[in-house]
């Protein structure tokens, strides 16, 4: 992908927060649904919501595609994102491909899991600025449920940042590059080896920002467990066999869990 695309795909998603809220509110997302315009799920009265607000739409396989949350305004829009889902399932499987190498695993065994119908859901991010950074967070601390994802970040503003150690680390801006984050689910199938890191956004006392994150989960009926090779004597299975990892990680993730924890043996 160009830089110059790049940027035309931050711009739409610039230009379709700042339409006015009338606007925006014609792609809410409804009770049940998880497609469509809205700040934070809310799961109960006592949590405490993320500083933003978030247009989350399924975009592959495309029979998943709801096209009533699909903005008309950017004009636009639904052709850079049906342009930029194609090229993203082109780095995925490039991606997995080089996964499965770097473990000396057989070149398919990624791919083969995520499924010609893997999933792919993206989710734009706005956060406003926020006079309280010092107690507000933009994303609340979690890693990701999918088997990767790609997070195109703002060109200006940072705020995502990743735990290690006990310390949370700044993820720099590259402009010109996409940053791909290992989620649980490849936690598992790696058996542990690669790790899915627990990251959060921080809040901007006067700048916005944005990003977008490209969910990529495979199909639901495929058996998630350590691939056999990576489990030995001498490196027992570290997780128990999933399936459907999503419909757990969102029950774990209301009571204040990480959903991992469900997988580990
Ligand atoms: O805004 C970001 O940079 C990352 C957002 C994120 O972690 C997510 O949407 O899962
Ligand atoms: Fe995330």
């Amino acid at each position: 992908m160009t830089p110059e695309f790049l940027d035309k795909v931050r711009e739409m998603t610039k230009e379709f927060f700042a339409l006015p809220t009338e606007e925006k509110q014609k792609y809410l997302r409804q009770v049940n649904d998880i497609q469509g315009y809205g700040n934070d799920t809310v799961f109960s009265e006592q949590q405490t919501l993320d500083w933003s607000d978030r247009l989350y739409l399924s975009v592959y396989p495309e029979e998943h595609r709801k096209l009533k949350f699909w903005p008309q305004n950017p004009k636009s829009f639904s052709e850079i994102l049906d342009q930029y889902t194609m090229k993203l399932q082109v780095v995925t499987k490039t991606v997995l491909e080089a996964m499965a190498r770097s473990l000396n695993l057989d070149v398919n065994c990624f791919r083969d899991l995520y499924g010609e119908q893997g999933k792919m859901d993206v989710r734009f991010n706005f956060y406003p600025p926020c006079s309280r950074p010092d107690v507000v967070l933009g994303v609340k601390p979690h890693a990701d449920a999918t088997l990767i994802t790609h997070v195109l970040q703002d060109k200006q503003v940072e705020g995502l940042q990743f735990l290690k150690d006990d310390q949370w680390f700044r993820a720099p801006i590259i402009p010109e590059a996409l940053l791909i984050n290992v989620g649980d689910q490849t936690e598992i199938l790696s058996n542990g080896i690669f790790k899915s890191p627990v990251h959060r956004v921080v809040t901007n006392p006067d700048k916005e920002r944005i990003s977008l994150a490209a969910f990529c989960i495979p199909e639901s009926d495929k058996d998630i467990e350590p691939f056999e090779s990576l489990v030995n004597e001498s490196t027992p299975g570290l997780y128990k066999k999933v399936k459907n990892y999503v419909g757990i990680y969102f029950e774990y993730y209301q009571q204040g869990k990480r959903p991992i924890e469900a997988a580990k043996i």
